[in-house]
């Protein structure tokens, strides 16, 4: 006999940053919600991406730091990284997240329904239980949030490779001695950079001239810098012909220049795709992208009534802090508000050896669109706080309209910058000039005191945006 029908007033479908907040948030308001969730407690943020990846980088800082324990009046004994115990830590911060994440489910009153949801009509899916039933659950309002999943690409013997992904290469069954990375996003990055800290000899394959064309080229040019130094060689436009492994285990890359690469495994990270295919979204009347993803508008709504889509399936920028401001717009519109995606400023920071920290447009942006900018730069052996940690590595750059002074972007790389940049971010979203950073009074000697010194070095110089 077919399930009856649950009527709720929110059914949330995937439980990523999105959904969960909005589910949470509404079940401790008294609605009654349902989310469905096929078994990552707390979504792929803290079981599979930002949080173990985070958790490895600290690690991989660490490592560094007690290798130049010396320079610090240290004498350090043998350093070595342990596996078992990079596996254990991961695990430990993890674990703890899953269980909060939990506990604030049940908390909240919702119905936390684990199985894999499918659509069988307008925003009502069927869950498949682990048990072997199925519930079928219907909302008022339906909200789509199941996220994306690593990009496979089409390369001859890839699939019977063994090639791992951000998701296989976070289980730590082994360091590679040798571990090459295709594709060079900041996914490739951060983990070549952590298991370069680690001990594999890294090699990252790019398909472009210079790394991360989206970034600053000064600022890009200090990232390869960066990962030179580090160990990790990055090949640029590069193509790969084929993959394959042989009996002994080793992974082979084959370029299209003929040039081989050997490892003892193989990372691939060239960009990720949205969880959409097995959802029969076209039951529920929601049309998808060319890309898969689903199709929304600015406030988040599908093309189906009440029906609504939030974080990386809905086409957001992939980010756990875009996803919950995804949520703080669907609160909104749930109630009938009509608050937009537009014009969000929205950060980001990459963890490598050093945070790549950004906001608002690059130089070479801002030239496109026409602003005349003039440019600050600092590099961070300038800031007293780096001097007394020693991490003098690193360059702050700004872009600030010449007429205003407003700032319309900076990026940062350098020692925890992902923490300086929000100042920066504040001072945009209250439309103040970049003289209130300049003169502004701070702590001394923090990394935020190295704004005062970026702003006083303004130029209006030549286009360094390496158009
Ligand atoms: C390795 C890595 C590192 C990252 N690091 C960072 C970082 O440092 N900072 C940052 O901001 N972002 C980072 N990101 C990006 C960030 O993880 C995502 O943007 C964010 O998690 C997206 O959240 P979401 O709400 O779209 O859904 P997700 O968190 O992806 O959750 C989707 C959920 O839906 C569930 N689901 C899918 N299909 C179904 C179904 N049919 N039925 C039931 N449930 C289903 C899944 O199990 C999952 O729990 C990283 C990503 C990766 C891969
Ligand atoms: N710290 C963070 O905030 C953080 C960390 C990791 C991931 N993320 C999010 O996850 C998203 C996905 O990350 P990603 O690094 O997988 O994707 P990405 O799309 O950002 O980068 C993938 C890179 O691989 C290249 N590429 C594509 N196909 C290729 C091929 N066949 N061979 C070689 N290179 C190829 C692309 O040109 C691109 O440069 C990111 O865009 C980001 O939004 C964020």
């Amino acid at each position: 006999m077919a399930p009856v029908t649950e009527d709720v007033d929110l059914l949330v479908v995937g439980g990523g940053k999105a959904g969960k907040t909005l589910a949470m948030d509404r079940a401790r308001g008294g609605a009654r919600v349902a989310m469905a969730e096929r078994g990552m407690i707390g979504g792929s943020c803290i079981n599979v991406a930002c949080i173990p990846t985070k958790a490895l980088v600290a690690s991989a800082r660490a490592r560094r730091a007690l290798d130049r324990g010396r320079e610090l009046g240290l004498v350090v004994g043998d350093v070595r990284t342990d596996v078992d115990l990079l596996r254990a830590h991961r695990s430990d911060v993890v674990d703890a997240m899953v269980a909060l994440n939990h506990k604030q489910f049940l908390d909240s009153g919702m119905d936390l329904v684990i199985g894999q949801a499918r659509f069988v009509a307008e925003r009502t899916v069927e869950v498949r239980t682990a048990d072997g039933g199925g519930r079928v659950l219907r909302g008022a309002d339906t909200v789509i949030d199941t996220g994306t999943r690593p990009r496979l690409p089409d390369i001859p013997g890839l699939d019977r490779a063994g090639a791992l992904t951000s998701e296989s290469l976070l289980r730590l069954e082994r360091i590679p001695d040798r571990l090459t990375v295709l594709g060079d996003g900041p996914i490739g990055l951060e983990f070549a950079d952590m298991f370069a800290a680690f001990g594999s000899r890294v090699t990252v394959v790019s398909r472009h001239s210079r790394l991360l064309p989206q970034e600053d080229a000064e600022i890009a040019a200090a990232v390869g810098d960066l990962l030179s130094g580090h160990g990790v060689t990055v090949l640029f436009e590069r193509r790969v012909a084929r993959v394959g492994r042989d009996a002994g285990g080793e992974v082979t890359v084959v370029l299209e220049d003929g040039l081989e690469i050997t490892g003892d495994d193989l990372l691939v990270a060239v960009g990720r795709v949205p969880v959409t295919e097995e959802l029969d979204l076209e039951r529920a009347g929601v049309a998808v992208t060319a890309a898969g993803f689903v199709d929304v508008d600015e406030h988040l709504a599908t093309t189906a009534q009440h029906t609504w889509a939030a974080g990386d399936v809905a086409g957001s920028p992939q980010f756990t802090h875009a996803a919950l401001d995804d949520y703080r717009i669907l609160k909104e519109n749930l109630a009938g508000g009509s608050r937009s995606t537009r014009d969000r400023l929205i950060p980001r920071t990459t963890f490598l050896g050093l945070d790549l920290a950004h906001v608002g447009l690059t130089e070479e942006q801002a030239r496109r669109l026409g602003h005349r900018v003039k440019i600050a730069r600092l590099p961070v052996a300038a800031i007293p706080r780096a001097r007394t940690t020693g991490e003098t590595q690193g360059l702050w750059k700004a872009v600030v309209d010449a007429e205003t002074h407003r700032i319309l972007g900076a990026t940062l790389l350098g020692p925890e910058t992902g923490e300086t940049l929000t100042t920066v971010q504040t001072a945009m979203l209250a439309g103040l000039p970049c003289t209130a950073l300049r003169d502004m009074v701070i702590s001394h000697p923090t990394m935020t005191e190295g704004l005062n010194m970026l702003f006083a070095n303004l130029t209006e110089d030549q286009d360094t945006s390496g158009r």
